[in-house]
């Protein structure tokens, strides 16, 4: 097969690879692609059908990809840009806060907040935070990207909200997946470790509840679906005592069949006063309008995604025919240089596992993560990496986003990043080269070139970004070294 014709004849492959870590297998036969990907203004890919995106040879769950985030990531993600605030009522004071103090939080909340190791608010939760507090309440659509600290933000609003005397559900928070409704459980139970009366109920299946008893624990978090059959079919809530819903991930939530039906259905039942607050990490068309059914005469709050840069990051080509001349190539190149890690971008399983095996004869420690892992396999594979047990990690485009390990000094593009039509996949390539020379440090990206179709790709790439990406012939260490230096 033609190494052009990757893009064209993944699902063949796909369907031919054989699972070389066979438990994971599970996870191929729920795929659903879809064609319909794009950007959205802040550089997120955002899909119209079916929660699933495919990301150069690999689909990716939406889902699945926002619980990778939260598995794998530690800290709050640096965002130096400014908040914008469209304010329902643009005479109104706009309220900001630098401290957690500034708010008059409970003392065992705000005790709750500290044990997190939360300093201060973080960018999007400083103008989030007053107006999702604010008397008389105010209804919110934020957008930021994963990471920011919205959870975190409409957590401690859910906890601060709640009257503990009334045992009746106040708060409701609907997410798109079992999952990710027990991550954000968890931010809850954790921030709010010190308000013994505050109780917390998991809508999510398997979740079994008789039948007309009410529930009384004050904050419910759950998936549409379950919520939506508590409210009505068992009746366990009283949707008029709502005071606060949340739809957290309103993107990935509109992305999955019903789901959006669903919410809408469960906001319905909802009383006019009740406050509604809505998050989402990116934010184009469908989710706008999806939003401003939900939530009647919002404030907005969104704060842009930080550009990633070229500029601290040298980038080479090298002329190889075939895979194996590619692979020599990245021997030598790995031989002659001292890198701290390496990340190596593949275009398909089916690559990255042969990849791996001669990676792993050539004695290289080397991790390999790819999409038919489970979520969990995945992080541990990134903790293991993070954590230098493995100085190679090959992947497809799966994990491209989401992980930052600072000491990559290397990326090596052993397939080009190309989109469905065969053309180069810009954001794509920006995304898994901008990892390495973060905070200022230089980072190196090799791009293999092994037709005439790829080298028309590293020129489509060059002229996108306006930057050079030079040739290297790796046979030529003297020359290779001085390039690199
Ligand atoms: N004020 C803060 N100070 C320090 N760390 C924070 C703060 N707020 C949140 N964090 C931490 O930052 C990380 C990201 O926060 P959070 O999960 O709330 O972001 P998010 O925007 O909801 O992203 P996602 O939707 O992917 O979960 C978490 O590890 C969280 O504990």
């Amino acid at each position: 097969m033609s190494e052009d014709s990757w893009a064209v004849a993944v699902d063949v492959q796909e369907a031919t690879t054989p699972s070389i870590q066979p438990d994971f297998s599970k996870k191929v036969d729920r795929v659903r692609p879809t064609r319909n990907t794009r950007g959205d203004i802040n550089g997120n890919i955002v899909t119209e059908n079916g929660g699933w995106k495919r990301d150069g040879g690999e689909r990716v769950d939406l889902a699945e990809q926002s619980l990778l985030n939260k598995l794998i990531r530690r800290s709050l993600v640096r965002n130096r840009n400014q908040v914008e605030v469209l304010q329902r009522d643009p005479t109104s004071p706009l309220y900001s806060v630098k401290t957690f103090e500034e708010l008059r939080l409970k003392p065992e909340l705000l005790k709750g907040v500290y044990n997190m190791g939360f300093n201060r608010p973080s960018r999007i939760q400083e103008n989030a935070l007053p107006m999702m507090l604010a008397q008389p309440p105010q209804n919110l659509i934020a957008q930021s990207q994963s990471g920011t600290g919205k959870t975190a933000a409409f957590s401690l609003a859910m906890l601060s909200h709640v009257n503990p005397a009334n045992k009746w559900t106040q708060c409701l928070c609907i997410a798109p997946t079992y999952e990710l409704a027990l991550q954000i459980g968890q931010v809850i139970e954790q921030m709010g470790k010190f308000c013994p009366d505050v109780k917390l109920a998991y809508g999510i299946r398997g979740n079994r509840m008789e039948r007309g008893t009410k529930l009384q624990e004050q904050i419910v978090i759950g998936t549409p679906g379950t919520i939506l059959d508590w409210c009505t079919k068992y009746k366990l809530i009283d949707p008029k005592k709502i005071t606060m819903f949340v739809l957290d991930e309103a993107d990935v939530m509109i992305a999955t069949q019903g789901h959006r039906d669903q919410s809408i259905r469960i906001h319905r039942q909802l009383s006019k006063d009740c406050q509604m607050l809505l998050f989402s990490a990116t934010f184009e068309d469908s989710v706008w309008r999806f939003a401003e059914q939900v939530v009647p005469d919002p404030n907005i709050i969104r704060l842009k995604r930080e550009e990633e840069t070229l500029d601290t990051i040298k980038q080479f080509y090298v002329v190889c025919r075939e895979k194996e001349d590619k692979f020599t190539a990245l021997c030598n190149l790995y031989g002659s240089l001292t890198i701290a890690q390496a990340m190596i971008f593949c275009h398909t399983r089916k690559m990255a596992a042969w990849l791996t095996t001669n990676l792993t004869k050539e004695g290289h420690q080397v991790a390999l993560l790819s999409g038919e892992m489970l979520v969990e396999q995945r992080a541990a594979v990134i903790e293991r990496f993070r954590n230098g047990k493995e100085k190679v990690l090959v992947t497809t485009n799966v994990c491209s986003r989401g992980i930052d390990v600072e000491q990559v000094s290397l990326v090596v593009n052993f397939d080009l990043p190309v989109d469905l039509d065969g053309n180069a996949d810009n954001e794509t390539y920006l995304h898994r080269i901008g990892r390495t020379g973060r905070f200022g440090r230089r980072g190196f990206a090799v791009n293999m070139v092994d037709s005439k179709h790829s080298m028309d790709i590293i020129n489509q790439i060059e002229m996108h970004f306006n930057r050079r990406i030079t040739k290297l012939d790796t046979s030529n260490l003297e020359e290779m070294e001085s390039l690199m230096s």
